[in-house]
């Protein structure tokens, strides 16, 4: 009999395409050698081109995934994603602040494609109830803006930006930065860079940025990657290290699908090392 390995909840929407969302999240622990299990909070039609529709599921649904998930398997790290409602939000707040285990909460209101998965009247929930769970919050500027007001458009304003967050209560922050360059004012450049603190020490990761368009799920990838190493045992900072080897990767091998923005490669190292072996 084989060991198990360690396991490794999402509780997030599902994105018919395959790119963001559960999907991603499943298959970046695969890569990642950990077991993946789901709590579906809402289910999307979406493909490379955007979101056609979303549909929430009962409150009911979800503390019922979540029970039988916890209660008889148990967990050893939890990634929240899309959670579309403030009255789902509470719940999982509510849901997480029985757990022992390490949480990341990536804050997601909206799709690449500008496509709402959030609503407005949620926001005050994930401040209040859902943050304070946070073992690391993972915000891309977009949401920073949401959240704190604070609209990033230099390195410099992503250390205001961190503070700001670590005010709603996560131990951590994981500033994204991916969005700093090819917006009109923002500065940014050839690098990806991201910037990890918990108020004391500052980890600022940097990654060549690669030129593809292929970048659906970046994040739900990032922050699943990160829930995977904090279950195999690995510190935040370490974790978070690892987590952006794997989404650089990701990125640099993200494929065209349809006729929009094509995901990343959630199985970019099996495909190298077939290549190589
Ligand atoms: N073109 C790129 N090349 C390399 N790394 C990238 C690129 N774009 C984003 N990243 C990295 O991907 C990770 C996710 O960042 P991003 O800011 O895209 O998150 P996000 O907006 O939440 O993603 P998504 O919109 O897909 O949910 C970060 O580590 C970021 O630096
Ligand atoms: C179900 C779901 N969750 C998250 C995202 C964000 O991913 P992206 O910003 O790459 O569209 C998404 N599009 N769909």
């Amino acid at each position: 009999m084989t060991e198990a390995p360690p396991r490794v909840l999402t509780v997030a929407g599902s994105d018919s395409g395959g790119g963001a969302g559960i999907q991603a999240d499943l298959k970046t622990m695969l890569a990642l050698g950990v077991h993946g299990m789901s709590v579906i909070t809402a289910v999307t039609a979406q493909n490379s081109l955007g979101v056609q529709g979303a549909w929430e599921l009962p409150v009911e649904a979800v503390r019922a995934q979540y029970r039988s998930v916890v209660d008889d398997i148990g967990v050893q790290a939890v990634k929240t994603g899309m959670l579309a409602t403030a009255e789902l939000v509470e719940t999982v707040a509510e849901l997480l602040s029985g757990t022992n285990a390490p949480v990341v909460v990536d804050p997601v209101s909206v799709s690449k494609h500008g496509d709402a998965l959030l609503a407005a009247s949620a926001l005050d929930a994930v401040r209040t109830a859902l943050l304070p769970v946070a073992t690391v919050a993972t915000p891309n500027l977009d949401e920073v803006a949401q959240l704190t007001g604070i609209r990033v458009r230099s390195e410099d304003r992503m250390r205001d930006a961190a503070g700001a967050v670590l005010e709603y209560g996560p131990k951590w922050v994981l500033i994204k930065g991916g969005h700093l360059t090819g917006d009109p004012g923002r500065e940014g450049g050839d690098q990806a860079v991201d910037l990890l603190t918990d108020g004391i020490e500052e980890h600022w990761l940097r990654a060549p940025r690669h030129d593809n368009r292929h970048t659906h799920g970046t994040g739900c990838t990032l922050a699943s990657a990160i829930a995977a190493q904090l279950a195999k045992g690995q510190s935040v900072p370490q974790a978070v290290t690892a987590a952006k080897d794997y989404v650089t990767g990701a990125v640099a091998a993200g494929f065209a699908l349809g006729g929009g923005i094509g995901p990343v490669d959630h199985g970019w190292a099996f495909r190298k090392a077939r290549t190589a072996g």
